[in-house]
């Protein structure tokens, strides 16, 4: 597969991407998106959210902290991206703790993301609609333990979905990428699945909803994990910067562990 195309297009593009995302992740997902060669905006206030929904090129709607203003906002964003064609993604954190999650999850569901980003829990809970035990935002399960869900979810959506955890799966029509990259580590800092679902928005900003495109960053970002890794989470958080910023296409191609099969 000649897959760096699709991160020098993202590099070249440099898509502006607005995210709804919360108060833990702000900083390291702006940054990730700079790094990757996007431009990043948050903004949540109901007041602006349609403006910005029309000038960017892709929005990133992120659970992890919600409140009545952010819920407002991120429903208007959703709407209104749904209503342009513009393409979006939904970052599910913690679905399944609580009633709150679910129903904002629900609610913003009717707007058809184009991308579901989430651990195997959080993919658990997200197809079963219920809601399943959660331990919080970190996931209790194992990635390949959630693919029949994210099959669901695809079925009943039409969403694009991509597992995150030991082996990522993107999961669309007819076809699914299982990447192998990343780090163990990566779950000691908080917050690298949403700044992996930032990036994504990055990617289909630049090259819409291709499953091939969306899987290359997915891998991009592992791997810059892998390399990231140092004495432990704290040079892991900053080094992943530099390596989103600087990976060339030998060092990617060298590392990639991806493989894609029809369903
Ligand atoms: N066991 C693992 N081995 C290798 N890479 C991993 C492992 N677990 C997670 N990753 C990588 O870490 C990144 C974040 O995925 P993870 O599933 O931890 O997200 P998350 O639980 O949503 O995180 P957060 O909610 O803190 O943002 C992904 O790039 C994923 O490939
Ligand atoms: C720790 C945490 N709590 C709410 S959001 C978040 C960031 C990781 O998802
Ligand atoms: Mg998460």
């Amino acid at each position: 597969m000649k897959l760096w195309k699709h991160i020098e297009h993202l590099r070249n593009t440099a898509p502006l991407v607005h995210n709804i995302t919360n108060f833990v992740v702000m900083n390291n997902s702006a940054n990730a998106l700079l790094a990757i060669g996007a431009s990043p905006i948050m903004a949540h206030a109901k007041e602006e959210v349609p403006e910005m929904v029309k000038i960017s090129n892709a929005l990133v709607i992120n659970i992890g902290t919600l409140d009545p203003t952010f819920i407002e906002g991120m429903l208007l964003a959703a709407k209104t991206a749904h209503e342009l064609g513009k393409p979006w993604i939904l970052d599910p954190v913690g679905a399944g703790v609580s009633h709150l999650r679910n129903s904002t999850i629900q609610k913003l569901l009717e707007y058809h993301p184009t991308v579901i980003r989430g651990n195997a829990s959080e993919v658990v809970a997200v197809s079963s609609a219920t809601g399943i035990k959660s331990k919080g935002v970190d996931s209790s399960m194992n990635s390949s333990d959630a693919v029949e869900s994210g099959k669901e979810l695809h079925k009943n959506l039409g969403t694009i979905v991509c597992i995150s955890g030991a082996t990522d799966y993107l999961i669309s029509k007819g076809q699914i990428f299982e990447i192998q990259n990343g780090d163990p580590m990566m779950t000691k800092v908080t917050g690298l699945g949403c700044s992996l679902s930032a990036v994504l928005g990055a990617v289909l900003g630049a090259s819409g909803a291709d499953p091939e495109a969306i899987a290359s960053v997915v891998a991009y970002f592992g791997i810059s994990g892998e390399l990231a890794k140092g004495l432990g989470p704290g040079s892991l958080q900053v080094q992943l910067l530099d390596h989103l910023y600087s990976i060339d296409q030998s060092t990617f191609e060298n590392r990639l562990k991806i493989c894609s099969y029809t369903w």
